[in-house]
């Protein structure tokens, strides 16, 4: 059996010896028809685009992305073409729960915005986004939902975009990137939304660059409807919007998940899809780093920022923008501190 790779995925080396006969590990942006032609397998993350172009003719029977997100995934062309496809839900939700943790505190220690008195409203609450909402209510914000799928299916608790455009001084993206259908997410924040807003929110984007509007984004920035922003997802990476980059209170590369905990998690259930797909013996041990020991601050906001700094992957971001890529690639992996 041939398997072809991602060679940015982690942790997945040893296990794979023992299940494929063949394995090649490509950057994701390498992956070309001629390449998978003869492939049973390929493992992926978001930078390979499984479509027609790269698929058609070839023997593959089998995708897994050790990721959530699947928006690089043609999944009409999968099912039409035959090929099964794995994703990870909920691999790397502690991961983005650090991160925005450390947002949160850094908006009231930087920007003076008051978290006890302030409204947080989350659109899309799945894996990140729940948690999002139980790191909120600890840290005493207040909580509003928005998720209308959810709320299609009958559950409780959900409100409006325009009721978080009203009440909410935090505005956080957790939804998938979502083209067509019933409740599509693309640019779902454009410039009608923007200019509803009416608490002059900080914005924050860890969902995909392409739920926001750039353009509008720069428009309510310039114009005063929000006051600042955070944004890990850009729209058209690798080549972002430098001057947005530079103007926002935090610009990451596409990491709010990158904990070596949540890259585990995806690896090991991708090789878990991959062992059920092929009916073979689930028997690989995944093995995480060493938790560092770091001389810990007893106060718990001081010790989320010492654990994770977001404006440390800003600096380097805005100091090397045209490598994004490679910033994602090279990038030391967090742990999750429980
Ligand atoms: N920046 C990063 O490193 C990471 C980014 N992500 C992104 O965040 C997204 C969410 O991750 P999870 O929570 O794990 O996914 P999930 O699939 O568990 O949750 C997504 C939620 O969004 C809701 N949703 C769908 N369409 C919506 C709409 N039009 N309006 C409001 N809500 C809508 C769904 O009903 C669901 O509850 C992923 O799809 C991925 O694109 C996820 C992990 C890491
Ligand atoms: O899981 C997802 O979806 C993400 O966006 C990941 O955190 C980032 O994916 P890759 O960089 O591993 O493609």
């Amino acid at each position: 059996m041939k398997v072809i790779v991602d060679n940015k995925i982690p942790y997945i080396r040893e296990a794979l010896a023992s299940l494929a006969d063949e394995v090649i590990y490509l950057p994701g942006n390498a992956f070309t028809s001629d390449i998978v032609r003869d492939a049973d397998a390929l493992i992926t993350r978001t930078r390979t685009q499984c479509n027609r172009e790269l698929l058609f003719g070839s023997k593959v029977k089998f995708i897994g992305t050790a990721t959530i997100g699947f928006d690089h995934i043609d999944t009409a062309y999968c099912k039409e073409a035959g090929i099964i496809w794995s994703n990870c839900p909920g691999c790397n939700a502690g991961g983005v729960e650090q991160y925005i943790h450390s947002v949160l505190l850094l908006l009231q220690s930087e920007k003076g915005l008051s978290l006890k008195d302030s409204c947080i409203g989350i659109v899309g609450v799945g894996h990140v986004g729940s948690r999002i909402k139980q790191l909120a209510e600890r840290i005493s914000m207040k909580v509003l939902l928005n998720d209308p799928p959810r709320a299609a299916h009958g559950e409780k608790g959900f409100t409006d975009l325009q009721t978080l455009a009203q009440y909410c001084d935090v505005i956080s993206f957790h939804t998938p990137l979502v083209r067509q259908g019933e409740f599509p997410t693309f640019h779902l924040a454009d410039y009608d939304f923007f200019t509803s807003l009416k608490r002059q929110p900080y914005i924050i984007n860890t969902s995909r660059g392409e739920v926001v509007d750039e353009t509008a984004l720069c428009y309510a920035l310039n114009h005063g409807y929000i006051r600042d922003a955070v944004i890990d997802v850009w729209e058209h990476e690798p080549f972002i919007n430098i001057e947005l980059l530079n103007r926002i209170f935090i610009g990451t590369p596409h990491i709010a998940g990158y904990s070596a905990d949540g890259k585990a998690n995806a690896t090991r259930m991708t090789l878990e899809a991959f062992c059920k797909f092929f009916g073979k013996e689930i028997n690989f041990k995944i093995i995480l780093p060493e938790m560092p020991h770091m001389p810990f601050d007893s106060n718990e906001n001081i010790r989320q920022i010492q654990i994770y700094d977001p404006r440390f992957d800003c600096q380097v971001l805005r100091r090397y923008p045209e490598r994004f890529e490679q910033l994602r690639g090279d990038y030391q992996l967090r742990r999750e501190y429980k």
